[in-house]
């Protein structure tokens, strides 16, 4: 029986977010990572979702807390192993999504050894925009994404430059994780990451389809 529920508002259903690491070369190499045979994965809890009109909160134990501006793809129809030739049957829409990383934790994790969780997971590191129904957007693999800190473009890619594609995302992740209607994916960021600060204003886009602002603010 089809949902009743409202994808609209797919950030209230509290499904899965899955995120994509070091999809864009570009990003990898300003990073210093190599760039992947396999799609890196990791997730975010839907506690970290946040919607224009709250802020994006600076995690009390980070100092450099940077913005990564992604496409998210919202899943309509869930499956596990979806064929690459079915995947874009399973999509509802779109939405523009901010990975919101805690860096200095991250590099800490990753020097350590450890999970990526306190530097991805934590309460408002999933900022959203609207969302995007998929007739919106005609090739996905195709569209431009920028973001802006305080008016100042810092970031600006082509969802053409990602190293995994969309359907091929959607087949390799549903392989490992079933995919359930309402569920999130990241998928990665293009390149110029940087640090923002409490009081920042940031605003980011997909060219032609949604525009988002969000402020950013630091625990009391
Ligand atoms: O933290 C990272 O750089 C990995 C990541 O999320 C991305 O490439 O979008
Ligand atoms: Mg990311």
């Amino acid at each position: 029986m089809a949902s009743t529920r409202n994808l609209n508002r797919f950030w209230e259903w509290g499904r899965k977010i899955i995120c994509v690491g070091r999809n864009y070369a570009d990003h990898a190499k300003e990073l210093k990572n190599a760039v992947p045979a396999e799609p890196v994965l990791f997730l975010k809890p839907p506690s970290a979702y946040v919607t224009e009109g709250s802020s994006i909160m600076v995690p009390f134990y980070s100092h450099n807390l940077h913005h990564e501006v992604e496409l998210g793809v919202v899943i309509g129809k869930g499956g596990t192993a979806i064929p690459q030739k079915a995947a874009m049957d399973h999509i509802a829409g779109y939405a523009l999504c901010l990975d919101m990383t805690a860096r200095d934790v991250q590099d800490e994790c990753k020097t350590k050894g450890l999970p990526w969780t306190l530097a991805k997971a934590f309460n408002t590191s999933c900022p959203v925009s609207e969302f995007i129904p998929k007739e919106k957007i005609a090739d996905p693999g195709n569209v431009k994404i920028w973001l802006k800190v305080n008016d100042q473009l810092r970031q600006e890619g082509n969802t053409s430059q990602m190293i995994f594609s969309i359907p091929f995302l959607i087949s390799y992740i549903s392989e490992i994780i079933t995919l359930e209607e309402g569920d999130l994916i990241l998928t990665g960021t293009p390149k110029g990451v940087s640090s923002v600060q409490e009081h920042d204003e940031l605003q980011a886009g997909i060219e032609g389809i949604v525009s988002m602002k969000f402020r950013v603010d630091r625990p009391q």
